[in-house]
């Protein structure tokens, strides 16, 4: 079974926490990503503070980008961190640590051997990405879905797969075993809405 993964937009209008419940509601969706890289301190506490109770309320896991050890301090389900977070926060072991019983998703790109050590030391999901092009971000590596069948098929650690995912183009990550699709642009940019973007993925997860 393959569940939606929201990630929010770069940028949070004065309404996002009704647009966040609409899209929800619209789900299923089994994650929402706080994804604000240009935010400060105080716009993502007050950020973490508006939507986490959105998702959480809903039973949908709440996890932050980047910061472990602010997604403690919040009560944030859990933590997606790139390579250069984990570099940043002591390494995966630490970080694992910082995050106890929490959630912790590692980004892999199109890495077999970065994906392994993932595993190894404890995280709940491993990202690879980006399978299609993204102008979300630029991103370091293409992914070729193999990596995903590859992991599916020899791993229990569930896979998310990233990158310019839209319902026309997600059904060979489906097929090759995608636990998640990660969205960003396809959902809050849909032009009827996002609730519209998350309805327009039902029939390609089913
Ligand atoms: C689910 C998921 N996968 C990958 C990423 C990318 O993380 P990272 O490489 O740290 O890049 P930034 O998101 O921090 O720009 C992600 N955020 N979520
Ligand atoms: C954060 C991230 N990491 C790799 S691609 C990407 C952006 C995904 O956004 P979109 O779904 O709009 O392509
Ligand atoms: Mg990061």
């Amino acid at each position: 079974m393959t569940e939606l993964y929201l990630i929010t937009p770069p940028r949070l209008g004065p309404d996002f926490a009704d647009a966040l419940a609409a899209a929800l509601d619209a789900g299923p969706v089994a994650c929402v990503q706080l994804r604000l890289k240009e935010a400060g301190a105080d716009e993502m506490r007050r950020a973490i503070d508006a939507l986490r109770p959105v998702a959480q309320s809903r039973g949908v896991a709440f996890l932050l980008n980047d910061d472990p050890r602010l997604a403690v301090e919040t009560g944030c389900d859990g933590a997606h961190l790139g390579q250069d977070d984990l570099a940043a926060h002591g390494g995966l072991a630490r970080v694992r640590r910082v995050l106890d019983g929490l959630s912790l998703g590692i980004t892999c790109h199109d890495s077999r051997h970065l994906a392994m050590e993932a595993a190894e030391q404890g995280a709940d999901y491993v990202a690879f990405g980006a399978f299609y092009p993204t102008g979300t971000k630029e991103p370091k590596a293409r992914a070729d879905v193999e990596i995903l069948r590859w992991w599916s098929e020899l791993m229990e650690v569930p896979c998310v797969a990233i990158g310019g995912i839209t319902p026309g183009n997600a059904a060979p990550l489906v097929e090759a075993g995608a636990d998640f699709l990660a969205v960003v642009g396809a959902v809050w940019q849909h032009p009827d809405g996002p609730a519209a973007g998350v309805r327009a993925f039902r029939a390609e997860l089913a």
